[in-house]
């Protein structure tokens, strides 16, 4: 099992709390271990913290105790500049989609590679086949202050995959389109998961997970529990 790249943890967070301003304890000790090649969906009621959680994992926040390591680095005691570099592997797509209003859909898919100071030509395509691949062919110089929310929300996920990332956090990202839509999206996390990418996708939407055939991890009353996946002809949430 050395250098088996399956058995890698991409994400751990062992007794994990997190609580806001001194006063709600959102996470009560989450436990759970993501793997290179894993696919999450992370479901539970609204407010039950799956954003909070993904942030977590993105840095965004820091958890009030316990431990959380991302590729294998503790969170609590990695250096604020080497932050940057861990992000550069986690693709997110998170609710409020922070698209840039002065750039097109093409240069906020280009972004993350401009950022990184790669040539152009070696990325044209690859925004070109995402923004097509996702339905916007149409609005590739479009920008976002003329987009429909589900266009944003699309131009956001292919700013995710740009980069080709090892993980990707994906929050809510059917939220704003519609179904034949959203399974496309989702079908196309899963494609990348088949690939090797890690990822977690947190949704309401239990019509979209069943189905789907991937593992659960459901947050009630701040924790984790790790469930199987919810078969075709079963509509409700896994039991406790
Ligand atoms: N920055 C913050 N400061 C204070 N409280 C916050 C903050 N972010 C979230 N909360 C609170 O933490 C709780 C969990 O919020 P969170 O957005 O993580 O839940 P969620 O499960 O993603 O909800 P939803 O499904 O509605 O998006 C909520 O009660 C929310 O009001």
């Amino acid at each position: 099992m050395v250098n088996d790249p399956t058995s890698q943890a991409i994400v751990t967070f062992d007794d994990v709390h997190l609580t806001y301003d001194g006063a709600r304890e959102v996470l009560r000790g989450c436990d759970f271990t993501l793997r290179h090649g894993d696919f999450r969906f992370l479901t539970g009621p609204s407010g039950a913290g799956k954003t909070s959680l993904l942030k977590l994992i993105y840095a965004a926040h820091r958890q009030s105790s316990g431990r959380v390591e991302v590729f294998g680095h503790d969170l609590a005691e990695m250096p604020t500049a080497d932050m940057p570099k861990l992000r550069r592997r986690i693709g997110v797509v998170f609710q409020e989609f922070r698209l840039l209003d002065h750039l097109t859909a093409f240069e906020n898919v280009a972004l993350p590679m401009r950022v990184l100071g790669i040539s152009p030509n070696s990325y044209r395509d690859d925004v070109v086949e995402l923004l097509s691949w996702v339905g916007l062919a149409h609005r590739i110089d479009a920008p976002p202050t003329v987009l429909s929310g589900g266009e944003k929300q699309r131009v956001a996920l292919a700013r995710a995959l740009v980069s080709k990332p090892d993980l990707i956090l994906a929050d809510e990202p059917t939220g704003n389109v519609d179904p034949v839509m959203g399974e496309k999206i989702m079908r196309l996390l899963l494609e990348l998961n088949r690939l090797g990418t890690a990822v977690i996708v947190a949704t309401h939407d239990l019509g979209l997970v069943r189905g789907l055939k991937q593992p659960i991890l459901r947050l009630k009353d701040g924790k984790t529990n790790l469930h199987a996946p919810i078969p075709d002809e079963a509509a409700k949430e896994p039991a406790e």
